[in-house]
């Protein structure tokens, strides 16, 4: 049976990145099918509703699928639908893998992934919005820390690293973080794997100050969404990261970045974390050869100073995407 891949474009830079992702899809998949969902800030305008049940049904019923990126506004009644999604869809595991393809001249570049908890700590949706006091509840369970650190643990396995999982906390101030940083020893230790717990502040610089020294971070939910935009630093910026969202039975790639509403209709998003995000859709069906030669045939063209004008360059949205698209296809004929 053919592959099903739900295709959501979003709103702003949406639309304009995920074609591009999806005509590699489509190239590597040529079977596959692929069927649009709309959600976001303007179906809601429109219909009152960013996401219905239906919309969850559809998106239960891919082998995968493939987001851009949706304007969430700060509105106490405006449920997100991203939150909505990874709770619905039990997706525990964001993927934010921060390895840069610019060359920097600098012998091997950084190459780590950053492993966030996905439904609870402070995007647990618990909240009282008042005049005078407003609470959000920081969820941190025993089950929920278990299930995102054997996943870190596996990866490091996967990774064949010899590095320790770095458990990126703040348990000097928030007394939650205790049960995470130990529940996360807790399974290193049955894998076999060192642990090093660091402040998440304190991590923040260290990252950036020395990439290198990292391989495996794990990390409750806010902190990790904050960690991997700073980590964009490393890569040329947000138009660069990917992302995977893995639970039991759903799989969503996304890149990290936003709706960018900035420049949004201009046709110069850089459309290569969205690309990127599709490479980890290959290498999730197994397909580790073509997402590696996606990943190489991006990296041969920004180093040729093909790319868009947040790289410094002057291609469009779309022609970088065709020219990345032909690169692939010619990197692939050499190969076989
Ligand atoms: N996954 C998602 O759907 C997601 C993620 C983050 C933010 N958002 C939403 O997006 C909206 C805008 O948020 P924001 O401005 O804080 O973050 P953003 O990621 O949209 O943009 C931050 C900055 O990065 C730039 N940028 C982002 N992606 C780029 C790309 N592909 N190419 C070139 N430049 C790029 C933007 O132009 C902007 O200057 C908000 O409504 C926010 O809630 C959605
Ligand atoms: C838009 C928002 C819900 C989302 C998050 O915070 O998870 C985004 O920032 C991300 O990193 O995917």
């Amino acid at each position: 049976m053919s592959l099903r891949i739900a295709v959501v474009n979003g709103d702003g830079i949406g639309p304009e990145v995920i074609p591009e992702a999806q005509k590699i899809l489509e190239h590597f998949l040529p079977d596959a099918d692929f069927y649009e969902v709309e959600l976001g800030l303007a179906k809601w305008e429109r219909s009152g509703s960013a996401c219905s049940p239906d919309d969850i049904r559809e998106l239960k019923g891919a082998d995968a699928i493939l987001f851009g990126a949706v304007t969430t506004p700060p509105d106490p009644n405006y449920r997100s639908v991203l939150l909505q999604i990874r709770h619905e869809l039990d997706l525990y595991a964001n993927l934010r893998p921060i390895r840069p393809l610019r060359s920097s001249g600098q012998g091997s570049p950084a190459d780590m992934m950053i492993v966030r908890e996905n439904t609870e700590g402070l995007y647990s949706g618990i909240e009282e919005i008042g005049e005078e006091r407003s609470t959000t509840l920081r969820v941190v369970t025993k089950a929920g820390s278990k299930r995102i650190a054997e996943k870190a643990c596996s990866l490091i396995l996967e990774r064949n690293s010899k590095s320790p999982l770095v458990i990126g906390y703040k348990g000097n101030v928030l007394k939650s973080d205790l049960l995470f940083r130990d529940t996360c020893s807790e399974v290193a230790a049955s894998f076999g794997i060192q642990t090093k717990a660091v402040f998440i502040d304190a991590l923040c610089l260290d990252v950036l100050q020395h990439p290198k020294n990292y391989d495996v971070i794990v990390t409750t939910n806010m902190f990790g969404d904050i960690l991997s935009d700073v980590c964009g630093y490393l890569t040329g910026g947000l138009g660069m990261l990917p992302s995977a969202n893995i639970g039991d039975t759903h799989a969503f790639f996304e890149p990290v970045h936003g709706s960018a509403p900035d420049i949004a209709g201009k046709g110069i998003a850089n459309p290569v974390a969205a690309i990127r995000s599709a490479a980890m859709m290959l290498e999730y069906f197994g397909m580790k050869r073509e997402a590696c030669l996606v990943e190489e045939s991006i990296a041969d063209l920004i180093n040729s100073g093909v790319c868009t004008p947040d790289l410094g360059g002057c291609e469009s949205t779309s022609s970088f995407g065709n020219r990345l698209l032909a690169a692939v296809c010619k990197k692939e004929e050499r190969q076989i």
